[in-house]
C-alpha cells in the first residue's frame, strides 16, 4: 500500500493511537508519524518503545505541518487539545478524532477548526479493556468497523482519504450521522459497559457476605461478562457524561425488561423466561451468522459457510 498522508500527528498516546501507529506502519500509510501525550511518563514510554517517529513535548509541536491530526484523547479532553493545536494547523490539513461519542465532540472541537482545515470525526469500533501506549497492537482494527461522521460541509476528497487510511489499517468504513451514532453506541457499547461495571460492584458488595468466594471462584459467565469492567475509568466517565441522553434512554428500556424478567422469576413464569431466552438467543446467533461478531469462536466457520 502507498503513503496516504505525508505526516500524521497522534495526540494522546494510548491504546487507540498506539494501534493506529502500528497499523499505519504495517501498511506504510504515513510518511512520518509524530505524537504527543500529556504526561511526561507516557511520552517517555512512547519514545522507549519507538511508537512514533518523533514524540513532541507539546500538542502544537506535534500537529505543526501535519497533513492529518488525530485526536486520541478521552472525549472530555478533545476541546482543550483542539484549542491548543488550532493556531498551527496548516491549510488543507485534516483533523479527525477517535472518540467514542460524536455529537458533543463535534460541538466542542468544530469552533476551534480554522477555515481551510477539514474536520472529519471518526470512531473505530474496536478496543480492549487495556489502555496506555504499551497496549496498542497493529491488528486491532482488522475486520472491525470504523464509523466516519462527515460534516455537512466536509470535502469529499478529504473524507475519501481518511476512509482509505482506515481501510489501509484493516477496518471496514461506514458513514453515519452523529446522533444516530450516539444512539447505536449507547445500545451496543455504552450501556453494556455500565451494566458490566455494576455487576462487578454487586459482586464486590457480596464479597463481604461470601467471604471472597465470588472473586476466587468467578465462573466463566462472570469473567466473560465483566471483562470490559476493567476498562479505563477516565474514558468511561467521559463517555457517560457526553452521551447522557441516549444512555439514559437505553438504560430506561433495559430496566423495564429487567423488571419484567424479575417478575417472571418471582411468579415462577417459566414460559416467559423460556420464550424470552429463545428469542434473544436467536438474535445473538444471528449476529454471529451475519459475520458481525469477529471475536466469536465460530466466526471463521460462519464466514466460510456463507462462501
Ligand atoms: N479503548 C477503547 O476500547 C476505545 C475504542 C474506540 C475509541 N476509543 C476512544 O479513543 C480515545 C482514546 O482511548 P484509548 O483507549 O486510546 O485511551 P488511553 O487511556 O489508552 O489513552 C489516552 C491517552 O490520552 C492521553 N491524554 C489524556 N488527556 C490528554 C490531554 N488533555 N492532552 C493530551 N493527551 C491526553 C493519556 O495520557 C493517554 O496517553 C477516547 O476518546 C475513547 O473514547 C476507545
Ligand atoms: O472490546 C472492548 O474491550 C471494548 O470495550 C471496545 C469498545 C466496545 O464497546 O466495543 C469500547 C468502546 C469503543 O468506543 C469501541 C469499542
Amino acid at each position: 500500500m502507498s503513503v496516504i498522508y505525508k505526516r500524521v500527528s497522534l495526540i494522546g498516546l494510548g491504546l487507540i493511537a498506539g494501534s493506529m501507529a502500528l497499523a499505519m506502519r504495517r501498511a506504510g500509510l504515513a510518511g512520518e508519524i509524530t505524537g504527543y501525550a500529556r504526561s511526561a511518563e507516557t511520552r517517555d514510554t512512547a519514545r522507549e518503545i519507538g511508537l512514533c517517529d518523533r514524540i513532541c513535548d507539546s500538542a502544537a509541536e506535534a500537529a505543526k505541518d501535519a497533513d492529518l491530526v488525530v485526536l486520541c484523547v478521552p472525549v472530555g479532553a478533545m476541546e482543550a487539545v483542539a484549542r491548543d493545536i488550532a493556531p498551527v494547523l496548516k491549510p488543507g490539513a485534516t483533523v479527525s478524532d477517535v472518540g467514542s461519542v460524536k455529537r458533543t465532540v463535534i460541538e466542542a472541537v468544530s469552533p476551534h477548526i480554522p477555515d481551510g482545515v477539514h474536520f472529519i470525526p471518526a470512531h473505530p469500533l474496536a478496543g480492549t479493556e487495556h489502555s496506555g501506549p504499551r497496549s496498542g497492537f497493529a491488528e486491532l482494527f482488522d475486520n472491525r468497523f470504523c464509523i466516519l461522521v462527515p460534516q455537512p460541509d466536509s470535502d469529499r476528497a478529504a473524507v475519501d482519504s481518511l476512509a482509505a487510511l482506515w481501510r489501509g489499517m484493516g477496518a471496514n468504513v461506514d458513514e453515519m450521522d452523529a446522533d444516530h451514532h450516539d444512539l447505536v453506541l449507547a445500545v451496543t457499547s455504552h450501556t453494556p459497559h455500565l451494566i458490566a461495571y455494576t455487576m462487578v460492584g454487586v459482586a464486590d458488595d457480596l464479597r463481604r457476605v461470601t467471604d471472597s468466594e465470588v472473586i476466587k471462584y468467578s465462573a466463566a459467565g462472570f469473567r466473560d461478562f465483566t471483562r470490559i469492567a476493567a476498562s479505563d475509568p477516565t474514558m468511561w466517565r467521559d463517555v457517560f457524561l457526553n452521551n447522557k441522553d441516549a444512555t439514559l434512554e437505553i438504560l430506561g428500556r433495559f430496566t423495564e425488561e429487567l423488571f419484567a424478567l424479575q417478575r417472571a422469576i418471582r411468579q415462577g413464569d417459566g414460559d416467559h423466561l423460556f420464550d424470552y431466552f429463545t428469542h434473544t438467543r436467536a438474535i445473538r446467533r444471528g449476529i454471529i451468522d451475519a459475520g458481525q461478531d469477529t471475536d466469536a469462536p465460530d466466526f471463521g466457520r460462519a464466514k466460510a459457510q456463507k462462501g
